[in-house]
């Protein structure tokens, strides 16, 4: 049989799929594990955990599909994104994973901020740097752990270590070399001016190749430990981002993915790679040829949420947190929320930002806290739209997806707050779509990305329609939180207990 199988691991759980060439999804696992925090403002995840994770939901999609290990043509990933895994030349992980949402590399932001000017990173990556990305946190490591990084054979992003562990062939894609901070986007090349002049070996970096490209076939050795067959081919597979835009079609410039997944992002596809003169927003390489996207990155979406229900409410059921919220009108009754929890990328690019509610009055209860939330989120989002409009690119229809996008009532705010209609994708988890369409292609079962997508891609045609009876209310509280971070910037780094010491107040 030729069917397909997608591996998403992302930043709150591995979710595997096996699916037909149709897109007929026939077997879906996922399991969820946290972020490790040894350090206010560290972020971490083990390796090994997403290598056994991804074993575990792979068996168990599998099972669930009913089939076996050898009716699979090909195997494809999606991932989250920037992180550093770092390997020694016998293929060991030498420390846990610092994730995109670390801040720890503040100290090292600097230094390439003073090196090199806006204008200089924008004509050498089309980036910013930002805390979390992985030649900052190579820079860290440099620094602050000089044995373990002399042991340094080759560095990665997180999904290039499992896809290792499968075929035991090391290499990254160029979706997510984008992500690094020390690639050329526009060329698309490690940006050996930049690497070197932080004092990077570039050896440490790894092969790049094409998303669809077959980077290996499985292992004999992984066969034993997983569900695979030995032989299978595994294609390189590409950033979470740029797979969950295939995944939701967005191949073609026009339409505006916005996923509420840990992070909240805003894709669009461009034909150029232009990119904002300010970096606020990232450009990146987009996984279909000569594409690249713009990206708007809120750090905290449904981490935001996570945080409230988990950390506050001590809650975990999402289903009853949207009712509570439902019982609050639009606007929260004044109460506004900051969702920089992990600091923020765009629009200010500021790790030191944190988060805020403010407006708290006697008469708000947690629907208010949870309501609020929602709505920041949103604004959050509103903010990137706002700066891919000043770029000349008009937004087509807005399609949302990732765990956000399970909430009717997230979904409205979002069309509410940007005042535009929300389509929702029929088909649900759209990163491993777009990885199993990746090792579709690369297999041959599909020619092109473009046929893989007009086969197995279809929007509700009934997208959720902004109210208009909210638009006033949202737009006066969009206007005092455009005011939130510039009226609080001095002020944050003051508050940020270990960044304090670690970063640019030292
Ligand atoms: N039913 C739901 N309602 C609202 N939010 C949800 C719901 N289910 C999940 N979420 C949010 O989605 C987030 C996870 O999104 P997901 O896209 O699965 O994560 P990942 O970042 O691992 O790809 C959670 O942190 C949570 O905030
Ligand atoms: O930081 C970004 C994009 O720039 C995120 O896309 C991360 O890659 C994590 O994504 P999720 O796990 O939230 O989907």
């Amino acid at each position: 049989m030729s069917l397909l199988m997608g591996i998403d691991i992302g930043t709150s759980s591995v979710k595997s799929m096996v699916m037909d060439t149709s897109g007929k999804v026939l077997g879906f696992a996922q399991l969820e594990y946290d972020i490790d925090i040894p350090v206010s403002g560290y972020a971490e995840q083990n390796p090994e955990q997403w290598w056994d994770l991804a074993k575990r939901t792979s068996a168990q999609a599998i099972i669930n599909a009913g089939i076996d290990g050898g009716s699979l043509a090909g195997i494809g990933f999606s991932g989250q994104m920037h992180g550093l895994v770092a390997l020694d030349k016998e293929g060991q992980v030498l420390r846990p994973s610092i994730i995109w949402c670390d801040q720890r590399s503040i100290p090292q932001k600097a230094v390439l901020e003073s090196a090199f000017s806006t204008e200089e990173l924008g004509n050498m990556v089309q980036n910013s740097v930002s805390t979390g990305f992985l030649i900052l946190s190579l820079m860290w490591m440099k620094e602050n752990e000089p044995d373990l990084y002399s042991l340094i054979d080759r560095v990665m992003l997180p999904k290039d270590y499992v896809r290792y562990r499968l075929t035991g062939e090391l290499g990254t894609d160029m979706t997510d070399a984008s992500g690094t901070s020390a690639y050329a986007t526009a060329s698309l090349g490690w940006s050996e001016e930049l690497i070197q002049s932080v004092g990077i070996d570039s050896k440490l970096l790894p092969l790049v190749g094409k998303p669809w490209e077959i980077a290996g076939y499985v292992t004999g050795q992984a066969e034993s430990e997983s569900c695979f067959l030995a032989g299978t081919p595994v294609v390189y597979g590409g950033a979470d981002q740029a797979m969950q835009a295939v995944g939701n079609g967005i191949i073609e410039p026009g339409d505006l993915s916005v996923t509420i997944g840990t992070g909240g992002q805003l894709f669009t596809t461009i034909d150029q790679p232009v990119y904002d003169k300010k970096l606020r927003t990232h450009t990146y390489v987009h996984a279909v040829p000569s594409r690249w996207y713009l990206l708007g990155a809120t750090m905290s979406a449904g981490l935001s949420l996570k945080w409230l229900a988990s950390q506050i409410l001590k809650s975990d059921d999402y289903k009853s947190l949207d009712l509570k919220a439902k019982e609050v009108p639009a606007g929260s009754e004044g109460l506004l929320f900051l969702p920089y929890l992990t600091g923020d990328r765009t629009p200010h690019m500021d790790p030191h930002a944190s988060g805020m509610f403010i407006g708290l009055k006697l008469d708000h209860n947690d629907a208010h806290l949870i309501r609020a939330v929602l709505e920041g989120v949103c604004y959050s989002l509103r903010d990137g739209v706002e700066i891919i409009r000043s770029l000349g690119v008009d937004p087509g229809r807005i399609i949302i997806s990732g765990g956000g996008a399970k909430s009717l009532l997230w979904s409205q705010i979002l069309a509410d707050i940007l005042n535009r209609d929300v389509y929702v994708s029929t088909t649900e988890e759209q990163a491993c779509v777009g990885a199993a369409i990746m090792a579709g292609v690369g297999v041959k079962l599909y020619e092109t990305v473009e046929q893989a997508c007009q086969t197995i891609v279809k929007l509700n045609e009934n997208p959720v329609r902004p109210n208009a009876d909210n638009r006033a209310v949202y737009d006066r509280q969009y206007a005092v939180y455009s005011k939130l971070y510039e009226c609080n910037r001095e002020l944050f780094p003051m508050l940020n207990t270990n960044t304090n010491e670690i970063g640019a107040l030292k």
